[in-house]
């Protein structure tokens, strides 16, 4: 379903020594993972036999009942589509491999060895085992069949998924046999474990998977030795993880004494064009691998996971007052280099009252504030148009004067009039022409008065505007310093909330946040704002959520839909998702024009539209087969 595969990690109750038991704990898992609709499910180390069964891994009878019992194993799997990953004492060559075995259907697909064997303190695999770092391109025989064995082993569907196979140590090593399936182009990883508990080792063990997935921008699922294992020496908890570039999605409680097995629904279509991005990626060596190819696989019904509606903003409320900070700091820094080279000590802005120019003028204020520059060499201007209401501009004068600005209004009316007789346009035609003209009177103004006082003009305009080209060309598009341009207005709202610290605009903010989002180019009602934004080009949370997907995954219409629909049920239907997601498409690809000749400004999330740096796009290029998708 649009790339997602479910996997999952499952920790047996193990007996040591007792492979007949194990099997039948093992089928009960693979049945589980069958009935969830899972495509893999990884198990522990050495799973039949136990992790800790010591030196008797030296002795007949244990090798030769695991192999009976991994041989009913198969026979009681064999209509079972999920692919099952588990942990295997390989006798080859006369020699003893601790290795996974990847079953399906009742068939053995192929055998990866474990690389590293740690062999120190409680750890002493070497005594049993030797490594199968070197063993490529070859096979191994079991009950009487050629099975692929060696590292160089990797296993498509051929469509989203390919996995790889490493076994515990192998993570901890300086150079982990994942990194190079990474490379090979495995977006989904598995490790089978034996790690035990010490204090703090959990949260180090988590970071290490997680961190994993992220330098192999893949998916990493993770199954350790549960707390059957032998405890002479020391004790297993069972840790299963499951992360995706990154992000943890599902985690065990440890120290459970039945049969556990979690589940996540991985993105790996996400991932493959996440890749595309990185040219670090790309410029990784590729090795010779072997290619297994998978089929049957089950497919999910329904998405078991949780999708973001709000992408751009941190989830975690304890986050806000760092992740603020920090976007506050780069847009002042970038504006600080910028005055400082062009030997300019005066910003100008335009305040309206409203969402975008209230941050340009916090963020000004800021970088200020950092360079103890006079508060007073900021002009804010306000300047009342035929929309403009009383709330508005009242917000504005006073936000300006807590914050110790200069303030000057400029009445645009006038002008606008002069402008409309000039050019022969209706007054009471309140045309595109007739909003337009106010937005480049302003821009004019502030410009004109730029130049005047030896200052420097800073722009408002958010991403989500950029990305729609909701702004005048030539107008309030353009500025010498565009602060806002690569913040979406779903964050301009939280960055603003967070200046609610200070109490002497606490109120005035709030205000801000309440008031509907507006241009104010058309004439108000009685002081009433009549032309909302949203009721215009549609929800601006939908519209960030849309870019996002579509900019960093490279999403296709229909699954960025389809996410939208997870993601705002109840509060959107897919008609109404449909209707704003065209409109946004038709939107991004026209007004190209207006991003290819956008001003300077700082990059401050993993998205901008930069048309220096982070997007590249022709002005005329055709959305047509975007659209179509969605007829579907
Ligand atoms: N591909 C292309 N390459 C080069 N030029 C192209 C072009 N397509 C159109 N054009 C030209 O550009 C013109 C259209 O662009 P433009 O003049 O900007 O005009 P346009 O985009 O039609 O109008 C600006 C819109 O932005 C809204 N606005 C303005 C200001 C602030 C805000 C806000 O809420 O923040 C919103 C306003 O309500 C209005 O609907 C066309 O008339 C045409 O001359
Ligand atoms: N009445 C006004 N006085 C001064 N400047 C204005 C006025 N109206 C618009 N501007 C300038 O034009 C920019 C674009 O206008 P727009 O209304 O889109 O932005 P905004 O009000 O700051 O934020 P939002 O788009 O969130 O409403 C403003 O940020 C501001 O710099
Ligand atoms: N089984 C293993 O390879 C265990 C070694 C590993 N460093 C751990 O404790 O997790």
């Amino acid at each position: 379903m649009f790339g997602y595969y479910r996997v999952a990690s499952a920790v047996n109750k193990t007996i040591v020594g007792n492979p007949a038991k194990n099997a039948e704990e093992i089928i009960t898992l693979i049945q589980d993972a069958y009935a969830k609709e899972v495509s893999v499910v990884v198990f522990p180390e050495l799973t039949l036999t136990g992790y800790t069964a010591s030196d008797l891994f030296l002795n007949q009878t244990l090798i030769a009942s695991q192999n009976e019992k991994l041989a009913y194993i198969l026979q009681q799997t064999s209509d079972i589509h999920t692919i099952a990953i588990i942990g295997l004492a390989l006798l080859e060559a006369d020699r003893l491999y601790n290795c996974a075995a990847v079953l399906q259907n009742g068939k053995i697909l192929g055998i990866v060895p474990k690389s590293y064997l740690p062999n120190k303190k409680e750890f002493y695999e070497k005594r049993q085992f030797i490594t199968g770092r070197d063993i490529t391109r070859t096979t191994t025989e079991l009950y009487g069949e050629e099975i692929p064995f060696g590292v160089d082993l990797l296993f498509s569907d051929s469509k989203e998924m390919t996995f790889g196979v490493e076994l515990c140590e192998d993570l901890w090593a300086v150079t982990p046999p994942s990194n190079h399936m990474a490379n090979n182009g495995a977006n989904l990883l598995f490790n089978l474990s034996a790690s035990n508990e010490l204090i703090g080792k959990a949260e180090y063990r988590e970071e290490l998977v997680r961190t994993q997935s992220g330098r192999c921008m893949a998916a990493y699922v993770y199954a350790s030795a549960g707390v059957g294992e032998s405890t002479t020496d020391t004790v297993f908890g069972g840790h299963a993880i499951i992360s995706e570039y990154g992000s943890t999605l599902a985690q065990n409680e440890r120290f459970s004494l039945e049969n556990t097995l979690i589940t996540a629904d991985v993105d790996l279509e996400r991932l493959r064009w996440l890749r595309l991005n990185e040219s670090s990626y790309s410029d990784g060596r590729r090795k010779k691998t072997r290619i297994i190819k998978v089929d049957n696989l089950p497919e999910i019904t329904t998405l078991d996971r949780k999708i973001n509606p709000m992408p751009f903003v941190p989830s975690l409320f304890e986050e806000k007052k760092h992740r603020c900070d920090e976007i506050v700091q780069i847009q002042a820094h970038g504006l600080i280099k910028r005055m400082s080279h062009a030997h300019i000590t005066k910003a100008v802005i335009g305040i309206s009252g409203g969402l975008d120019s209230t941050l340009a003028l916090l963020s000004t204020h800021r970088a200020f504030e950092i360079m103890g520059w006079d508060h007073t060499n900021i002009i804010a201007v306000t300047m009342p148009g035929f929309g403009t209401t009383s709330r508005t501009k009242s917000n504005a004068v006073k936000l300006c004067e807590a914050l110790g600005v200069t303030l000057r209004t400029i009445d645009i009316t006038d002008i606008s009039h002069k402008e409309f007789e000039a050019i022969e346009h209706n007054v009471n035609e309140h045309s595109v022409t007739y909003e337009n003209v106010q937005a480049r009177a302003r821009t004019s103004i502030l410009m004109n008065m730029a130049n005047k006082e030896g200052g420097l003009v800073i722009g408002t305009g958010d991403l989500s505007e950029v990305a729609l080209g909701w702004s005048t060309y030539n107008g309030d598009h353009m500025s010498m310093y565009a602060i806002n341009s690569s913040i979406p207005k779903t964050l301009i709202q939280y960055v603003i909330e967070y200046f609610k610290y200070d109490e002497s605009i606490a109120d005035v903010i709030d205000d801000i946040l309440d008031t509907p989002i507006s241009p104010e180019l058309l004439p108000h009602k009685e002081d009433e704002i009549v032309q909302e934004t949203e009721s215009i080009v549609g929800p601006y949370a939908l519209h960030d959520f849309f870019l996002y997907h579509f900019i960093k995954y490279g999403a296709k219409p229909a699954k960025i839909r389809f996410l939208a629909t997870l993601a705002f049920e109840g509060k959107y239907d897919q008609e109404t998702i449909t209707k704003w997601l065209k409109l946004f498409l038709k939107r991004f690809f026209t007004q190209q024009f207006k991003r290819s000749c956008m001003p300077d400004g700082p990059k401050v999330g993993t998205i901008s539209l930069s048309p220096r740096a982070d997007w590249k796009m022709a002005s005329d290029a055709d959305v047509e087969i975007w659209l179509e998708e969605l007829e579907k």
